[in-house]
């Protein structure tokens, strides 16, 4: 039984699928601190999170048997990433739930800028009948400044078109054709603060974006500028932006995030008349908060359960075509990672990794995770390494890493092949997935085979003689080894061979150290294949 606690307010609905999963057990902590969770945390196999608990370097130490931590959300700057990843703990979030949502709110936010009308409402109920002081601006025909222009960014230029604003987008991942299918003008953050009239800011808080807008952009900046922040406190100055109000360089700003959550009571932001406020609440819809809610229980379940997942934000993300392309080889990178960490003895110094055939065209990075997890896995545990972690601790380990990609597969349309380098030895394994048969491995070191990679196996290195096949037979079935089939590979009569043997069941070691005394049989050794 997999045991989730979820410790921030997450929309029941959401989790509903995990909460109804027969094979986990859902426990709900909201507002725990640091202390707390660190106290409890090392029961648990997943953690949920919104932005308000912390996931610090202590709580991923104190999860002893932490798989995963889901945010319900975007950002994840609540939460270590660099200690998750040590600890090959895989964090997900929910990047799409909220992308709607939170657009709307950034509208909301610039037509309560434009029309004044928090402080409108606040007289109003406060008895005061005042309609001279808030005349306001349309935002027919002004130019919206956007910076980042990913999912939020995009839909909020979509939506400001709409309105008949010109739109100015800066992102420097946005290329002149998609700016041109959005309908929008490419430019710099120069020429936006110079010339825009409303900005609004959807970038990630990173050292590149903290203070993006500061003292120098408001220098230039064009007059009567209106400025809307739901993305990160922190992307804008705020005193500086407080000094250009007052300066009269800013007319007026809303901000739905702050640099420090919650701001201090006297932070000029809350008393300032010509700039609007609201506590982080970009993202709270009820469809948004059931829609993240949904997509992280979706994928903490398929991590729990070892399946495939998506979303993983501290490993690279894989793109959909690509996942599709790459998906049906992970579990035969990984198993032939494990054939040879299991048939290599000795300190491993070299992964090589080939792809050849289509394979070659396409992005392997993610298929390279798998196979270092099966080549790790065995020397440091299945529970240890996963694909998050594997180069992270092949790196630690100087383990050398090599990729080699060849266009043509001799016999195959695809083909992974693992060449495992020890202090001792080397050897080499090859498999394929052959269409209507699924995954095999079809060489071992120089000898072709054909072997479905999976269950207990015995690889028997041998010399090619008369009555050895009978003699392992006997050995093994006076040994209650039972055969289920056997492959026997050798390239010339009399000369060096090998056998797969899959049993039903594992094979005991003193029978192994029997074969491996037999005349003319060089090794044995087991292979177990999950
Ligand atoms: N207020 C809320 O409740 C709320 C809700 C959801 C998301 N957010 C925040 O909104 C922001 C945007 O979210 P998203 O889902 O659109 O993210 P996204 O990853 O889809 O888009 C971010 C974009 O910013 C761009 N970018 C990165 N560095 C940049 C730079 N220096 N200059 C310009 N562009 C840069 C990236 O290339 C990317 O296209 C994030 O900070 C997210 O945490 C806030
Ligand atoms: O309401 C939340 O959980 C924060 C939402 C938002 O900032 C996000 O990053 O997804």
């Amino acid at each position: 039984m997999y045991k989730v606690l979820v410790s921030d307010p997450i929309s029941d609905l959401g989790i509903q699928q995990l909460v109804e999963a027969t094979d986990v057990a859902v426990d709900k902590n909201p507002g725990l601190s640091e202390d707390e969770l660190v106290a409890i945390i090392g029961e648990y196999d997943a953690l949920l999170v919104r932005s308000q608990t912390r996931v610090t370097a202590r709580v991923m130490e104190a999860g002893k048997k932490l798989k995963v931590v889901g945010r319900a959300g975007v950002g994840v700057d609540n939460i270590d990433l660099e200690a998750a990843t040590q600890r090959g703990i895989i964090v997900i979030n929910a990047p799409d739930g909220n992308t709607i949502t939170t657009c709307e709110h950034t509208f909301a936010m610039m037509m309560a800028v434009a029309r004044h009308i928090p402080q409108a409402y606040a007289k109003t109920v406060g008895g005061t009948w005042d309609r001279k002081s808030f005349l306001g601006v349309e935002l027919r025909n002004k130019t919206l400044g956007v910076l980042g222009m990913g999912r939020i960014g995009s839909e909020v230029a979509k939506r400001a078109k709409a309105f008949g604003m010109n739109i100015m987008g800066y992102d420097p991942f946005m290329t002149e054709e998609r700016a041109e299918k959005l309908g929008i003008k490419l430019a710099s953050v120069d020429e936006i603060v110079r010339e825009a009239d409303f900005m609004t800011v959807h970038t990630p808080l990173t050292s590149e974006t903290r203070h993006m807008i500061g003292r120098p952009q408001f220098a230039v900046m064009k007059p009567g500028m209106r400025i809307v922040n739901c993305a990160r406190g922190g992307i804008i100055d705020e005193i500086a932006l407080v000094d250009a109000i007052d300066e009269g360089i800013v007319a007026g700003a809303a901000f739905d995030v702050f640099e420090v959550e919650p701001p201090a009571a006297d932070h000029p932001f809350l008393t300032h008349p010509k700039i609007i406020v609201t506590p982080h609440l970009g993202a709270s819809t009820v469809e948004a908060q059931e829609n993240v809610a949904i997509d992280v229980s979706e994928q903490v379940l398929h991590i729990l359960r070892d399946e495939p997942f998506m979303n993983a934000v501290n490993m690279p993300p894989i793109p959909a075509n690509l996942q599709s392309k790459l998906q049906p080889y992970f579990s035969l990178g990984e198993k032939l990672g494990s054939f040879i960490a299991q048939s290599t003895e000795g300190p491993v110094q070299e992964i090589v990794v080939s792809y050849s055939g289509e394979l070659a065209e396409v992005d392997t990075q993610p298929l390279t995770r798998y196979v270092v997890r099966g080549v790790l896995s065995h020397h440091l545990g299945l529970e240890q390494v996963n694909v998050v972690n594997s180069m992270h601790l092949a790196k630690l380990r100087d383990v050398n890493i090599v990729i080699q990609k060849s266009s043509t597969a001799k016999d195959f349309t695809n083909l992974v092949t693992v060449t495992l380098r020890t202090k001792k030895e080397e050897h080499v394994v090859s498999g394929t997935l052959l269409t209507g048969y699924g995954p095999r491995i079809v060489q071992i070191d120089k000898f072709p085979v054909d072997v479905t990679p999976e269950g207990n196996l015995i690889l028997i290195s041998h010399n090619d003689k008369p009555g050895i096949i009978g003699r392992v037979g006997t050995l093994l079935g006076s040994n209650d080894v039972n055969i289920a089939t056997m492959q026997v590979g050798r390239q010339l009569e009399g000369g060096s061979a090998i056998m797969v043997l899959r049993v039903d069941k594992g094979t005991p070691k003193e029978v192994l150290q029997q074969l491996t005394n037999m005349p003319e049989l060089n090794t044995a050794k087991e292979i177990i294949l999950a």
